[in-house]
């Protein structure tokens, strides 16, 4: 028989086999009451452990095969992987035997985003779940996040059952952690379950609590069809894949689906199980959470909360809760260092933009910068990961604005707006715009922290306008301390500063705590009496005068040559509250030349003649691109 030949007869065969093995999925799960579904995700501090207990439960259920191979397979994304955080909730189901009672399960983890800038998005991977694991390092104990998932989870009903990982360590605590458990989150110690995700040591201890304390879905399989859009990504070969949890109804290949929100309508082209990568079925059925391809072609168009019903048996139906339009805290302003490339560039910025439906994106035009973009992430960790992203892949190419975020403007009429851009903020003309008052978005920040740093980052708190709101002692040694404070202060790096006054041993967490009135003003740095529109920035009143005086310094520092004289200022309301000045100065580049070298003087020469051409004109000076990104990258 020719290679050929037996190849093809080997294909056939490996897809006979995966046909039967969808076959026999498909049978076992039918046979799986709803009563017997379970629901859960894992509510943990980044690092404690969560993907690696993900692999274990699904070694221990079969879906995957030990080995270094799989390792981790629910944190898909290569960002995620380099940062060590998870960013995007993935899924997978297992099944389990009772081995007391022979019964089988079907269970569905449902992985969430650590971070509560996707607060949104782990609320409504909650909403999938009966309950959670509360995954706790006995070596670090409870820290900021494991306490703000907690509420989040608490505060949607969800039954928690603790586990106390990483037993395995000299540094492990166990004792410790029960205490905390007890004393933070009111739960029972002998719920406890003691574990090591990396050795494998009593996981198998976990399913059967999972199975006895956290209730089983309620759907009806009868009634019209309800699902809850969890989670989207977009897989190259099939375009946009929604993760749904099927509330009531059965959704099945062919159907017409459609969205509560927009009212569009969808074919379901696929739809399946998660086991681990997709597993089409012929139709999953309330109670479970599965994949749809609905041949979507905008992947913006799959809202995370969105209800999806079946066309024509939608009448009278009202939509699951929860729906919240995602919404941009964070903007950066980005620009290409050669305008040349903007369009280039923004094909593959649309593109990168498209597939992360968190984001947004508007065109923007700056005197100083030329055309560029405004982003506008979810929080400030987003912001950080997304900057990042763009830095690795265009460098120097690339000039990213300083972080800002959305202030809110009231008007005496009673009309509001939010203003994104520093630049658009009222200035020296405020009094023409009859504003009544003037608002910024605080956040409650959550921290943990060893006690000797208590003064130490009480007084950071403070010098970041924060405003003291709780301090508890976790147990011997560790304070938890909640500040209310502006969420402007929070994107200029101080979780970087709460780790170095506290040899990174803090925490933190927070959550959105809505806008207060505040006084704040727009500053504005002028190089011979043009503002750079795109180094504007809206701060506190009390930041003024330090602020000013850094900024002057150190944009100084980046104009050191120049050919005339430079006044650079810092303004408020057109008052300057701080200068500098560089004296005219000619850089002769042919000064250390022999006279008779008139080729070598030539190209000098030539080659200062271009250096001028680089830089961009800016009223009368010239400002090179590099001045800018050097002043904005150290200002992060
Ligand atoms: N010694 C020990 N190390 C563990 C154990 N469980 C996890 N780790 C290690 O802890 C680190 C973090 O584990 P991950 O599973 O990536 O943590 P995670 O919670 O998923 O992290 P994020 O995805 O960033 O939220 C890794 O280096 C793991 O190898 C354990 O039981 N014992």
């Amino acid at each position: 028989m020719s290679m050929n030949k037996t190849a093809a007869i080997e294909d056939k065969k490996i897809s006979l086999d995966k046909e039967s093995h969808i076959k026999s999925v498909q049978e076992r799960i039918a046979k799986i009451p709803i009563s017997n579904y379970r629901n859960f995700s894992i509510v943990a501090h980044v690092d404690h452990g969560k993907s690696t207990l993900s692999d274990r439960l699904l070694e221990l259920t079969g879906v995957i095969q030990p080995g270094d191979a799989n390792k981790q397979v629910l944190d898909k994304l290569d960002v995620e992987r380099e940062r060590g955080i998870t960013v995007k909730a993935q899924t997978c189901s297992m099944f389990y035997v009772d081995p007391k009672t022979n019964e089988d399960y079907l269970l569905h983890l449902v992985d969430t985003p650590g971070h509560v800038d996707f607060r949104a998005e782990v609320s409504r991977s909650y909403a999938s779940c009966g309950g959670a694991l509360l995954l706790i390092d006995a070596s670090q104990g409870v820290q900021a996040q494991t306490v703000a998932n907690f509420y989040l989870a608490y505060s949607m009903g969800l039954k928690l059952i603790p586990v106390i990982n990483k037993i395995d360590l000299d540094a492990a605590d166990i004792p410790r952690a029960m205490d905390q458990v007890e004393t933070t989150f009111e739960l029972p110690r002998e719920d406890c379950i003691p574990v090591s995700a990396k050795t494998g040591l009593n996981i198998e201890n976990i399913i059967p609590s999972i199975i006895q304390n956290i209730p089983a879905p309620s759907g009806d399989v009868d009634k019209p069809l309800k699902a809850l859009l969890v989670d989207s990504w977009h897989d190259p070969y099939v375009g946009v894949v929604m993760l749904i949890h099927v509330v009531d109804g059965v959704v099945r290949k062919g159907m017409k689906l459609l969205s509560a929100h927009s009212e569009k309508r969808y074919d379901v082209k696929e739809v399946g199980i998660m086991y681990p990568d997709k597993m089409p079925m012929d139709c999953v059925k309330a109670g479970q959470v599965a994949y749809i391809i609905p041949g979507m072609r905008n992947p913006r168009e799959a809202m995370i909360g969105d209800t999806f019903y079946q066309y024509g048996k939608h009448e009278g139906l009202e939509p699951l809760p929860g729906f919240e339009e995602p919404k941009p805290m964070v903007f950066v302003g980005a620009f290409p260092a050669d305008g040349g490339e903007f369009k280039v560039m923004n094909d593959h910025m649309e593109n990168l933009v498209l597939n992360d439906r968190s984001v947004t994106l508007e065109k923007e035009t700056s005197n100083a910068l030329g055309l560029g973009w405004r982003l506008g992430f979810l929080g400030s960790l987003h912001a950080s990961v997304f900057k990042e992203r763009l830095e690795n892949e265009y460098g120097a190419k690339i000039i990213l604005t300083a972080p800002t975020v959305p202030y809110k403007l009231v008007y005496k009429d009673g009309k509001e707006t939010i203003v994104t851009n520093p630049d658009e903020f009222p200035g020296a003309d405020f009094r023409n715009h009859n504003i009544e008052m003037l608002m910024e978005p605080y956040v409650n920040a959550i921290m943990t922290i060893p006690d000797e740093y208590i003064g130490t980052v009480m007084s950071l708190c403070e010098n970041n306008r924060g405003i003291q709101k709780e301090l508890e002692y976790l147990t011997t040694g560790q304070v938890l301390l909640k500040y209310e404070i502006p969420l402007a202060q929070l994107v200029e790096d101080f979780f970087g500063k709460l780790k170095g006054c506290t040899k990174g041993y803090a925490s933190l967490d927070y959550e959105d705590s809505g806008y207060k009135k505040s006084d704040i003003v727009k500053m504005e740095l002028c190089v011979n009496g043009e503002p750079q529109d795109a180094l504007t920035q809206v701060m506190h009143r009390s930041q003024v005068l330090s602020r000013g005086k850094e900024y002057v310094t150190r944009f100084k520092e980046y104009l050191k040559f120049q050919l005339f004289e430079v006044a650079i200022q810092a303004k408020v309301n057109n008052k300057v509250v701080a200068r500098e000045t560089i004296k005219a100065k000619r850089k002769d580049v042919t000064q250390k030349l022999h006279a008779a070298d008139i080729s070598r003087r030539k190209k000098l020469l030539l080659r200062q003649k271009e250096g001028k051409k680089q830089m961009k004109a800016s009223g009368k000076i010239s400002i090179n691109q590099e001045a800018y990104q050097a002043f904005l990258r150290r200002a992060d």
